[in-house]
């Protein structure tokens, strides 16, 4: 019986959407991929596209430094993979070739499938979403890779008319894993207006990007986030309150629970001020007190303790 509910709940809630009436057309062959953000996670993302799936890629950067930055760390990968042997030199210049780097949103002109990589800032999302809904074809898909803003809200960027969906029924979020080249898991998310169609092609794209969908509602946090962080956020009032010292708690989850780096180390990694944040989105979005963010991940993030990126957190780097 409970099990029948709960599936009956985890078919609910993905498919919200298709409780309306949304218009879309689209072709699911992806010939052109567009990537927005040559940072962390654009940069990878465009990488195993043009490896994986090896569909051409245009990389927009705003910033030149940045795409530079983001073109020279592609090719250490690259002979990184080949000094390794996992890919052969003339496999590493055939990836290559497929990545087009520009400082020009308008030459997404001809892609098929999108995914915006830029800060997660919202208005920033807001105003690239609704310049691609001019930009691109009719047909092609809106992704973003957005850790905590809501995909009904980027979707409802691309209109002016919320009535007419013909945009952001094409809106969709792929929540690709840091880092990207090494981590299978994406959650591929819903806004309240995507179409079937538009979930469909996302799974189907990021499957031939050899990653392992998971898909999930547009509520605060998704899924990987909404479990993820509160352990973090736990773990760190047990430092603060003194249950356990940070050893201790690394090692046993570490440990007991077979993952390669304990809740604290993995802050660290993630960066503490987006942990911050991200706590802060299921705080103020659900008004639940569970959520309350740890007194001592505040106080870190005032202190510019940031974790590995900063060279300070819970570890020194
Ligand atoms: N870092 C993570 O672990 C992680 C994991 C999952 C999802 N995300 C999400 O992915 C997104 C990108 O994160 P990141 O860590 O790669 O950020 P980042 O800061 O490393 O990279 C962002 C890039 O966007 C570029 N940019 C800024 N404004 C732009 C604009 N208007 N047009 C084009 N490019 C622009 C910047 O120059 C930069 O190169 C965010 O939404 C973030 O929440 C991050």
């Amino acid at each position: 019986m409970a099990s029948t509910n709960l599936t009956k709940h985890a078919l609910r809630l993905p498919s919200q959407s298709r409780l309306f009436s949304t218009t879309c057309s689209r072709s699911l062959e992806v010939r052109r991929l567009g990537v927005i953000g040559a940072g962390q996670m654009g940069l990878g993302i465009a990488l195993v596209a043009a490896q994986r799936a090896q569909v051409p890629v245009t990389l927009v950067d705003s910033s030149p430094k940045s795409l530079e930055k983001g073109m020279a760390f592609a090719e250490k990968l690259l002979a990184r993979d080949v000094s390794k042997q996992r890919i052969t030199q003339e496999q590493a210049n055939t990836a290559r070739a497929l990545l087009t780097p520009t400082t020009s949103i308008e030459d997404l002109s001809e892609a098929d499938f999108v995914i915006e990589a830029v800060p997660e800032i919202p208005s920033l999302k807001f105003d690239i979403f609704s310049r691609l809904a001019q930009i691109c074809p009719k047909h092609a898909i809106l992704a973003t890779n957005t850790s905590s803003i809501s995909i009904t809200r980027i979707a409802a960027s691309t209109t002016q008319d919320p009535k007419d969906t013909t945009n952001s029924s094409r809106v969709v979020s792929t929540h690709f894993m840091n880092p990207v080249p090494i981590q299978k898991g994406v959650e591929i998310i819903s806004g309240l207006q995507t179409s079937k169609e538009t979930l469909d092609a996302a799974v189907a794209f990021c499957k031939r990007m050899g990653k392992i969908a998971s898909v999930s509602a547009d509520s605060p946090g998704f899924l990987a986030n909404r479990i993820l962080m509160p352990y973090i956020n736990e773990a760190i009032t047990c430092l603060d309150t003194g249950v356990g010292d940070r050893d201790s708690i690394d090692a046993i989850m570490k440990n007991g629970t077979n993952v390669p780096m304990g809740p604290l180390q993995l802050a660290d990694f993630i960066g503490l001020d987006t942990c911050l944040a991200i706590m802060k989105v299921l705080h103020e979005e659900t008004g639940d007190s569970k959520y309350r963010p740890s007194i001592l991940l505040r106080n870190m993030v005032d202190a510019g303790w940031l974790g590995k990126k900063s060279g300070k957190g819970f570890y020194d780097y």
